[in-house]
C-alpha cells in the first residue's frame, strides 16, 4: 500500500505544480442565477469554499486549472463593487436570465460598459443564457442579436461564447454539460493567453470599497425595470433606439418618462422572436489572414477546400440563419472541432478584429 502511494505521489505533485491558477468573476443582474450556478459547479467539480473570510469565493479544480471563482452580487450595491475585481480576473462569466425580457435592456446597457472597461477589454467572456427551462426564455440567436454581441466583442477584442443553460435543470451531470463545457471553453481561452493575462493581473484591493450611495454604475443601470423596457429597437436599425434623443441621454434610461412597454410584443413585432426551435447557431470566424490562409484584406480567397470559398461574413450569416448544427469554433478556423454536446444551442463567438462591418438583418452595417 505504501509503495502504491509513494509511486503515485510524484504524479500528483507534478499535476499540482503544472496546474494553472486562474481567477474568474461571475457577474450579471440580481436574480439571474449566479449563485445557483456556482452551487452546480460545486456539486459537479472538486471544490473548496472560500471560508468565512470570503464567502463569495469558491475554488474549483477543472482540467489543468485551479479556478478561483468570485460570485458577485448583481443588485445595485453589488454592481458598484464589480470593478474592484476586474483587474484580478483572467476571464468573466456573465449570467443572464433568458426569460426575464423586462430586464434585457438593462443587460444591453451594462454589457458595453463592462466590455469596454480597460480592465476587462480583451479578456475572454462566457455569457451564460440561464433559465432556458422556462417557457418564455429567449432563443440564443435573439439574445445575441439584441445585445449586439458580435459587434461588442469585436470592438473590445474579447473572445466571447454564449451558452444556453439551466442552472437548476435536474441534478444529473449530463444536464449540466453546457455549463461545464462553457467553463472549459473559458479556461482554454484564458490558457491561450495566460502569460499575457497574468502580466496584467492585479491583486484584489486589500479592502473592497463599500458601495457609495452616489449615482454610480449600479444605480444608472439597475433603475426600475419598467423604464428599461420603454426603449424601442428594431433589427433593421441595428437595435438603435428611435427616440431621437442624444446617445448619452438614451443611455441614462431612467431619464425618460415614456410609458412602459412590454418587451416581448415589440420583439415579436420586429420579427426578432422567431418560433421557438432549438437549432444550433454557431459563428465561425477566422483570425486575420496568415501567410497560407485565405481571406486577405480584399476578401479574396483561393482555397478550394469545401465550405471555405465564401466570405467570412457570408459564412457567419449562413451559420446564423441556417442554424448549422454541431460545430464549435475555437480560435482559428483550422481548430474547429465537433461540438461535444447537443443538449442545447451554442453560439461560440470568436472575435479577434476581423470585420470592418457586420451583417444585420441582411444589411451591411459599418462597425
Ligand atoms: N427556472 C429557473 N430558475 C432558476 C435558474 N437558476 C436560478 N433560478 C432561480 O433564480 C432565483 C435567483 O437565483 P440566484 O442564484 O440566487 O440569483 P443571483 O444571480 O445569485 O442573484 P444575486 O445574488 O441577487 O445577484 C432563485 O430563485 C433560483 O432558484 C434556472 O436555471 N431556471
Ligand atoms: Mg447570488
Amino acid at each position: 500500500m505504501f509503495r502504491i502511494l509513494t509511486s503515485c505521489w510524484p504524479r500528483v505533485k507534478a499535476t499540482e505544480e503544472t496546474r494553472r491558477n486562474v481567477t474568474i468573476i461571475i457577474i450579471g443582474l440580481d436574480n439571474s442565477g449566479k449563485t445557483v450556478l456556482v452551487k452546480a459547479f460545486q456539486r459537479l467539480l472538486p471544490s473548496r469554499m472560500g471560508g468565512c473570510m470570503k464567502p463569495e469565493l469558491t475554488t474549483l479544480l477543472l482540467d489543468d486549472y485551479e479556478v478561483s471563482v468570485y460570485d458577485l452580487n448583481g443588485d445595485r450595491n453589488g454592481r458598484e463593487i464589480w470593478p474592484s475585481y476586474y483587474a484580478q480576473a483572467h476571464g468573466l462569466v456573465f449570467v443572464l436570465d433568458s426569460s426575464d425580457l423586462s430586464r434585457m435592456q438593462e443587460v444591453k446597457v451594462i454589457l458595453p460598459h463592462l466590455l469596454s472597461d480597460e480592465r476587462v477589454a480583451g479578456k475572454p467572456i462566457l455569457l451564460l443564457a440561464n433559465k432556458q427551462d422556462k417557457k418564455d426564455a429567449l432563443l440564443l440567436r435573439d439574445i445575441t442579436e439584441y445585445l449586439l454581441l458580435e459587434r461588442l466583442t469585436n470592438k473590445n477584442q474579447s473572445l466571447c461564447r454564449v451558452e444556453p443553460c439551466s442552472a437548476i435543470k435536474n441534478r444529473q451531470r449530463r444536464n449540466h454539460e453546457p455549463i461545464i463545457g462553457g467553463l472549459r471553453w473559458l479556461l482554454s481561452a484564458i490558457g491561450d493567453t495566460y502569460e499575457e493575462l497574468c502580466a496584467h493581473q492585479q491583486p484584489l484591493p486589500s479592502s473592497i470599497p463599500a458601495p457609495k450611495s452616489t449615482r454610480g454604475f449600479g444605480e444608472i443601470f439597475s433603475s426600475d425595470r419598467y423604464r428599461a423596457v420603454s426603449i424601442r429597437f428594431s433589427l433593421q436599425h441595428n437595435f438603435t433606439t428611435r427616440m431621437g434623443k442624444s446617445k448619452e441621454k438614451r443611455q441614462h434610461l431612467g431619464q425618460h418618462s415614456m410609458e412602459p412597454r412590454p418587451l416581448k410584443p415589440i420583439l415579436q413585432k420586429e420579427g426578432i422572436i422567431r418560433p421557438k426551435k432549438n437549432t444550433s447557431v454557431t459563428f465561425a470566424l477566422d483570425e486575420p489572414k496568415e501567410e497560407d490562409e485565405c481571406y486577405g484584406g480584399n476578401g479574396a480567397c483561393n482555397t478550394t477546400e469545401p465550405g471555405y470559398n465564401q466570405s467570412p461574413q457570408l459564412h457567419m450569416l449562413r451559420n446564423l440563419f441556417e442554424g448549422n448544427p454541431g460545430s464549435v469554433v475555437s480560435q482559428r478556423r483550422k481548430d474547429i472541432k465537433a461540438f461535444p454536446h447537443n443538449l442545447y444551442n451554442s453560439i461560440p463567438i470568436l472575435s479577434p478584429k476581423l470585420f470592418s462591418h457586420t451583417m444585420v438583418g441582411g444589411q451591411k452595417k459599418d462597425m
